[in-house]
């Protein structure tokens, strides 16, 4: 055995994109896309148990989701073929937080934390890059969750860039409505043309998100909570929403405005990091736990 611990807690982060540019899109129907990742603190939590049953189980089940559909089992049968016992199995606790379909990733994330953390348990020993040339079939955002830094990404997001970049506050606001990525990728009104940037332009200048006009036209919700969040500030959806966030260069200015966000809509306030919190907790882990 690498290590004699068989259990593993592991924080699993969500994501903003602080821009989206559709630059395209691929003869699959895919869109190629140009964003900012960054990671917020805001975070689930995934406990794992190392078990000798050969069995994947998630506890608590997420509502109207099946096991086999949840990400988190995808992830652990991707690397069944990598375990280095046939025995091996994994118990699963997950405390969710991050809201579902928010643009915010906490599927992709959860698939991610579970990529790293079998990896590990399982004695897999495979390199990061190879875990997120995996994962990128759960979604393409599973990539930057695996490689754990901030990153301009293309493609459709799985060519990834290291980046540095300013750690605000934020303040994280989700309408009360789901929005439906594959409806808003499929409008036909949906701007796909947008001109590729350079990293450099990316990061001195920033950009927009191409998908913001589409998500506001069929939930009016996203429109209201933009509009409320544009009085304070410059003011962006994430992903394809429905979450709204702004930047603060302090905690206190965020916290105000959060008190004043209207109670029909759930916010929080986070902060900004380059560095995913499941990859400080792993290494943290490893380092602990080394013979
Ligand atoms: C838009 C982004 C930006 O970070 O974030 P989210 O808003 O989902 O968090 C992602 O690229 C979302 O990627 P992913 O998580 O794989 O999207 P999925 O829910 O699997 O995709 C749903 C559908 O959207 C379309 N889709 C998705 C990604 C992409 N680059 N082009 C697409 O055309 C496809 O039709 C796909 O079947
Ligand atoms: N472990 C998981 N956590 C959240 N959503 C999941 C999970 N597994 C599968 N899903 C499915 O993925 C969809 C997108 O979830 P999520 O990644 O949270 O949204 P988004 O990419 O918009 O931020 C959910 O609506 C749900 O049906």
């Amino acid at each position: 055995m690498d290590y004699s611990v068989t259990k593993m807690q592991l924080p699993s982060p969500a994501k903003l994109n602080l821009f989206l540019h559709i630059t395209g899109q691929r003869e699959d129907g895919y869109h190629e896309l140009q964003t900012l990742f960054q990671f917020i603190d805001l975070c689930d939590t995934l406990d794992f148990t190392l078990t000798r049953n050969n069995q994947v189980t998630i506890t608590p089940t997420i509502d109207q989701l099946p096991t086999e559909e949840n990400l988190i089992y995808k992830a652990a049968k991707l690397l069944t073929p990598f375990k280095k016992d046939s025995s091996f199995g994994i118990d699963i606790f997950l405390t969710k937080q991050l809201p579902m379909g928010g643009g915010i990733g906490g599927g992709s994330s959860n698939a991610a934390t579970t990529l790293l953390a079998l990896n590990v348990l399982w004695e897999c020993h495979l390199t990061v890059e190879r875990l997120a040339e995996l994962g990128v079939q759960l979604g393409a955002d599973v990539p930057v969750f695996v490689m754990g830094f901030a990153a301009f990404a293309e493609g459709v997001g799985e060519k990834l860039q290291k980046v540095e970049l300013d750690t605000p506050y934020f303040l994280l606001i989700k309408p009360d409505c789901h929005v439906s990525t594959g409806q808003i990728f499929t409008d036909k009104y949906l701007t796909r043309d947008t001109p590729p940037i350079r990293i450099s332009h990316a990061l001195k200048l920033g950009g927009h998100n191409d998908c913001l006009k589409v998500v506001i036209k069929h939930n009016p919700e996203v429109e209201e909570a933009y509009l409320w969040l544009k009085n304070h500030g410059d003011a962006k959806l994430t992903g394809t929403g429905a979450c709204l966030f702004l930047a603060f260069d302090n905690l206190r200015d965020a916290e105000r405005v959060k008190s004043s966000t209207p109670n029909k809509w759930q916010s929080w306030v986070c902060r900004g990091c380059n560095t995913s919190p499941t990859h400080d907790a792993l290494n943290q882990w490893i380092e602990q736990n080394r013979g």
